[in-house]
């Protein structure tokens, strides 16, 4: 986004990197992650307005902790440090951190913050606060050119500042809710301290992003994955829009579909103007997939799978249009982040990210909204006209009941979800809480169960149902689905789904469980 001023921020290792990043978006700047790791070099041609240094789970005086280069205080950049990223700033600049002794600060949870208003970053702000704390070190001497600008009854340094040379630290979160006023002292960063213009909107970014897509594509042929979900509908009529009838669209029915999703899908697109193809591909996945029963080995196989069938199809679509250098998809920054991007854990491999093969016959593959966050991609698809039908669906994933079925997926047990799931689906929307519940599915275990049906035996699957609400699926909550509807489902089920006799309801929040069960 070279048209755009850009904050960097630095990532140590923090819990809440990706809401610092939301906050700055939020304040119409944009904003990337990248690893602490990154060079100098690169720092400088990224340009950036401001660098902030996230928290982070170690301690600065321990000799393996993650550093970054002094030279990164010599450019010239404001840097506002957080927590970690505090401590770092002091100690690289001269400054001393050492553990909380007892009658020093070690704090936890909201914790009342008195600030000097004098200070850039609290200007207009009230003098007193909650803020939230989360550390066990203490900075027990600040750098040289530093002032304390906030301070708590425990705790002389909760924030410190060296105004001449834009360097800021505080010790607790800005970025979370709890901090009374976190956003706006962010805010006040970004355009007191960083001078930013606010050039970052949804508007700016689909006028940006289509620029691009023409410049990279010319007069070449794309091929856009097309699920019919939330990010590649948006990303569609973004391609669309930038390269017109030079797209062609597929939608693969991998037999991993929800029940009566491939004719609806199939239905919702003919009304665009776009070259749609609906590919059959079930005998290939379910091939693709005999005998796998861990939860990664599926995922990859399905994510080479996806790319096997592209390429095959960018052949045949070849021979007619030309030849196909780009590949296209809907990948948004959460499947990026959770494939074990950079330095993060590896949670689960999305099938477009780490779940690609590593080789990919194609020239290029392209992904507008790799940067975006889910609630990001539905503006943007409102920027694009979209309707609000298509904008606000549930979430469904690539690999669909794929990672939904646990143990060895087989056609029989795709069928007996499709209808459980179907069943459910139904009973939240004549419940009215369609909207209200963010995602909502069943699950087959792999665990069967005794019961007692028409005074004989049964041993059947125990099948999972599990909602969540949740704004970006980074973190959610279990949904308090009223037990009359969930009643509804349970009975209706075991009733009309031959293989089923036990039905249970997910009540874990993410984390520690993650949404979907694979
Ligand atoms: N059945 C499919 N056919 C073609 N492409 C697919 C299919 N399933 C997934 N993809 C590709 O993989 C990408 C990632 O899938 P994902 O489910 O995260 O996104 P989505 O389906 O576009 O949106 P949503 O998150 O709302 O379901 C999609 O954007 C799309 O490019
Ligand atoms: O396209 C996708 N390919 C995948 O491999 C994948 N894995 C999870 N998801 C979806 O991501 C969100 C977060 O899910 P988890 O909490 O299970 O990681 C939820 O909305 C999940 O449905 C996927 N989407
Ligand atoms: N949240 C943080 O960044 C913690 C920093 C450091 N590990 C401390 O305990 O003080
Ligand atoms: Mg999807």
């Amino acid at each position: 986004m070279e048209n755009h001023q850009l904050v960097l921020v630095l990532d140590f290792g923090g819990q809440y990197n990706q809401l610092i990043a939301r906050r700055v978006r939020e304040h119409n700047v944009y904003c990337e992650v990248k690893p602490y790791k990154t060079s100098i070099e690169e720092i400088k041609a990224l340009n950036p307005i401001g660098i902030i240094f996230t928290g982070g789970p170690n301690s600065v005086y321990e000799e393996k902790s993650p550093k970054c280069d002094p030279a990164l205080f010599e450019l010239g950049v404001p840097v506002l440090g957080i927590c970690y990223g505090c401590q770092l700033m002091a100690h690289t600049l001269g400054g001393e951190v050492t553990a909380a002794q007892e009658d020093t600060a070690r704090e936890y949870g909201k914790t009342e913050t008195f600030y000097n208003t004098d200070c850039k970053l609290f200007k207009g702000l009230p003098e007193q606060g909650i803020s939230w704390m989360s550390h066990g070190d203490y900075m027990a001497k600040v750098p040289e050119g530093f002032e304390l600008v906030a301070h708590t009854d425990m705790c002389p340094t909760a924030a410190i500042a060296d105004e001449k040379r834009g360097f800021y630290g505080v010790q607790y979160h800005p970025e979370v809710n709890h901090t009374e006023n976190g956003s706006l002292m962010l805010k006040n960063f970004l355009y007191e301290v960083c001078h930013a213009k606010g050039d970052w909107t949804m508007g700016d970014y689909k006028n940006s992003s289509i620029k691009a897509i023409r410049e990279k594509v010319g007069d070449g042929k794309v091929l856009l994955a097309l699920s019919g979900g939330v990010d590649s509908s948006v990303a569609a009529a973004l391609l669309a829009e930038a390269v017109g009838n030079q797209l062609t669209c597929v939608f693969v029915d991998h037999g991993l579909m929800r029940k009566n999703e491939g004719d609806e899908v199939e239905a919702a697109f003919s009304k665009w103007d776009i070259n749609l193809i609906r590919m059959n591909e079930e005998d290939a996945f379910l091939g693709a997939l005999k005998g796998l029963t861990d939860p990664e080995d599926k995922r990859k196989a399905i994510g080479a799978q996806f790319i096997r069938t592209f390429e095959k199809m960018g052949k045949q679509i070849g021979e007619q249009v030309g030849k196909i250098d780009y590949l296209a998809q809907g990948t948004i920054y959460p499947d990026v982040i959770e494939s074990g991007k950079d330095d993060a854990a590896v949670i689960k491999s999305h099938h477009n990210v780490g779940g690609l093969p590593d080789f990919v016959d194609f020239k290029e593959i392209i992904e507008p909204l790799r940067m975006l966050f889910k609630d990001e991609v539905r503006q943007l698809g409102f920027e694009l006209g979209l309707s609000e039908q298509l904008v606000m669906r549930q979430p469904f994933p690539g690999p669909g009941l794929g990672i939904r079925i646990t143990g060895e997926i087989t056609k029989e047990k795709c069928d007996i979800l499709r209808e459980a799931d179907a069943i459910f689906r139904e009973e939240i929307a004549n419940a009215g809480l369609d909207k209200e519940i963010n995602q909502y599915f069943a699950v087959l275990t792999n665990t069967r169960t005794v019961g007692v049906m028409g005074d004989s035996r049964t041993y059947d699957y125990a099948l999972a149902l599990r909602g969540v609400t949740t704004s970006d699926f980074m973190t959610a909550d279990w949904a308090r689905i009223p037990y009359e509807v969930l009643d509804k489902a349970s009975s209706r089920i075991v009733n009309e789904v031959v293989g089923v006799n036990r039905i249970v309801y997910d009540i874990t929040s993410k984390p520690p469980a993650t949404i979907e069960w694979e």
